[in-house]
């Protein structure tokens, strides 16, 4: 019979061996360890085998240890801790099999128990977090509550991590998994004690009414789509569409008048052109917006909807067909990754293209449309593939194969004028600012000087301070300094018009949409295709998939860096896909907004 220990709890001894002082310090019974001395400090949790490996057997037979367990964790990566009932606590290194090979008796005895709550990373894919759980005993209850609540006073310290969330559960999302891969995660988010009221959706648009009209969500820490990309682009959506107000960037119609110091307004590319193209008065105002004098408008809020508090973040499980989103932002396509991300509060800055769709008639009545996309916006094949694809549905992922194959093979192109804005930039590096692009960015018309900098975790393109909405209330558009505005444009027919927000990895094209795009460098990274023979564009197609980017010496392809660009269509009609939402424009422009939002990710580990 296996004796407990007495209780050698310790307050408060010096060092132990990470030279953090140690807090608390008890012998226990660790659940398939045996005996270890647990230690607190005031980073985490250690513990040391008390038993020698000779005594257990660890040895014999093949039954090695695994000299990988960990022998410490970091609060910082510790999601819950819980008092669980009375149970066994296997007190053996050895696993069960190896116990009654060597005809041993079982190691298991009852006694009062507790588990911490983490995760290891995969040892083959490290942006894959697995859960783990460490279970400790003793014979007292009331040196398990101790440490119960030592710990949960250490968790306490972790301010970032939410308390309260608001989930929205597509059930019907990617392959119609999507209550499921809620009910995986969900005892993650009560392990953690974490309050969350879910709304499991309906019909479409039912999140983005939920988001709009919701006045409330300062009662939130943030919320979460459990669906894919287009979900996650409604709730953005409903959220920003009766709190944001910012200026409109420049309609292509702007362009077609003499600028107050008699230039025309948009310059070919290969124009050399030195003065201010763009004056920024010239802009059609929102409501109740004013310009103060300086050319740089604020961006004002609806009292009614104020923007809920400064930790506000948003969060994605993917049940997605694409999940391009959850991909970029935590490098794995795992619910389980993605729910640990978001209960230890981690954060990352996503920057947001706003799109504005101009009215069709020039005495219409109707206020532009205005829509905000967080990871694509596409037109020509990208649109037309969405649309072709939401006839299929039923088929699941597998529709976006069936219908880019069908709209491939119809090889359409369309007839359009895309102007965008150049800012010219010594160190693209440098970009990243307090909210808007001050820094100076070069065109990259050359596009073999692009720089393919992959964004991962703490990457320094994207490592600029966090810009929380409530900030950015008054911060200036992208192209608010009119003395380095200058605007070029590329005219001609068209397959494909891309802009990306982020590089958009996706299992299809592992690397992304634009190898080079970041999670919150303040660009939209504009990919045109011209016509081509089918070939050539069959060829850009397969390049995305095999090693991402655009092949850089595809001379029908340009790749233009820029915070704003605006759009024409001459011909055909065509729908953009603004992150799977479907768009009918002829009119549009768009600009980016650095880092507008927070979300609970920590960057991809490349
Ligand atoms: N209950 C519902 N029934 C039908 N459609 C819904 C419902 N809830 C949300 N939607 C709509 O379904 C659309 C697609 O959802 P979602 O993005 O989750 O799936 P997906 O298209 O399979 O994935 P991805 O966007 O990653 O390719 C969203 O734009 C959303 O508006």
């Amino acid at each position: 019979m296996m004796t407990i220990l007495d209780n050698h709890a310790h307050q408060n001894t010096p060092f132990n061996g990470d030279r953090q002082a140690t807090l608390l310090c008890s012998n226990l019974f660790m659940d398939h360890v045996g005996e270890v001395l647990l230690t607190l400090n005031s980073n985490g949790l250690s513990w040391k085998s008390l038993e020698s490996s000779e005594n257990d057997g660890s040895n014999c037979l093949g039954f090695k240890l695994d000299p990988k367990v960990p022998n410490k964790v970091k609060f910082s990566d510790v999601y819950a801790v819980e008092l669980i009932s009375n149970g066994m606590i296997n007190t053996s290194k050895l696993p069960k099999a190896g116990a009654i090979l060597l005809g041993r008796e079982s190691h298991d005895s009852e006694m009062c128990r507790f588990t911490v709550h983490s995760f290891q990373k995969s040892k083959t894919q490290p942006n894959l977090w697995v859960l783990a759980a460490y279970t400790f005993g003793h014979k007292d209850l009331s040196t398990c509550e101790m440490w119960v609540n030592q710990i949960n006073a250490s968790l306490n310290v972790e301010v970032e991590r939410p308390k309260n969330l608001l989930i929205f559960v597509h059930p019907m999302s990617g392959k119609g998994n999507g209550r499921r891969t809620w009910e995986t995660v969900a005892p993650i988010f009560s392990r953690a004690k974490i309050e969350t009221t879910v709304i499991v959706t309906q019909r479409a648009g039912q999140a983005y009414d939920v988001m709009a009209a919701n006045k409330e969500l300062n009662s939130y820490d943030g919320v979460v789509a459990v669906g894919g990309d287009g979900f996650f682009n409604e709730i953005l959506n409903g959220f920003l569409s009766s709190r944001y107000k910012a200026p409109y960037p420049p309609a292509p119609s702007d362009f077609h008048s003499v600028g107050n110091n008699g230039h025309p307004l948009v310059h070919d590319s290969n124009e050399i052109v030195n003065e201010t193209s763009y004056q920024y008065e010239d802009q059609p105002l929102l409501e109740n917006q004013q310009c103060n004098g300086s050319g740089i408008s604020n961006i004002h809020q609806d009292p009614e909807f104020p923007l809920p508090n400064k930790r506000f973040r948003f969060g994605i499980i993917p049940a997605g067909s694409t999940d391009a989103i959850v991909i970029c932002t935590t490098g794995a396509r795992d619910p389980v990754t993605s729910a640990l991300h978001i209960v230890l509060g981690k954060r990352v800055c996503l920057d947001i293209a706003q799109v504005v769709r101009w009215k069709a008639t020039a005495t219409s009545k109707v206020e532009p449309c205005v829509r905000y996309a967080a990871s694509f916006a596409g037109y020509g094949f990208y649109g037309d593939v969405i649309t072709e694809s939401e006839k299929y549905r039923w088929m699941g992922p597998k529709r976006y194969d069936y219908a880019g194959t069908k709209v491939f093979l119809r090889h359409r192109s369309y007839e359009a004028e895309i102007a965008y804005l150049d800012v010219e930039a010594e160190n693209t590096k440098s970009i990243p600012d307090k909210g808007h692009l001050l820094g100076r960015v070069r065109t990259l018309r050359n596009s073999n000087k692009c720089e393919k900098v992959i964004c991962r975790r703490n990457c320094n393109i994207c490592s600029s301070k966090s810009v929380d909405m409530c900030t950015s209330a008054t911060r200036p558009t992208p192209y608010s300094r009119p003395e380095e505005a200058r605007w070029l444009r590329s005219k001609g027919s068209f397959l494909s018009v891309g802009a990306a927000m982020i590089s958009n990895r996706n299992e299809r094209a592992p690397d992304g949409l634009v190898v080079d795009a970041h999670l919150s460098d303040g660009l939209l990274h504009l990919i045109l295709i011209k016509d081509c023979p089918r070939a050539f564009y069959l060829w850009h197609l397969t390049e995305l998939a095999r090693k991402g980017g655009n092949p850089l010496n595809f001379e029908f392809v340009e790749h233009h860096k820029t915070p704003a660009f605006t759009f024409t269509s001459f011909g055909k009609q065509s729908v953009w896909n603004l992150d799977g939402e479907l768009f009918q424009a002829h009119q549009l422009s768009a600009q980016v907004f650095k880092g507008l939002i927070t979300l609970f990710a920590s960057g991809p580990e490349v």
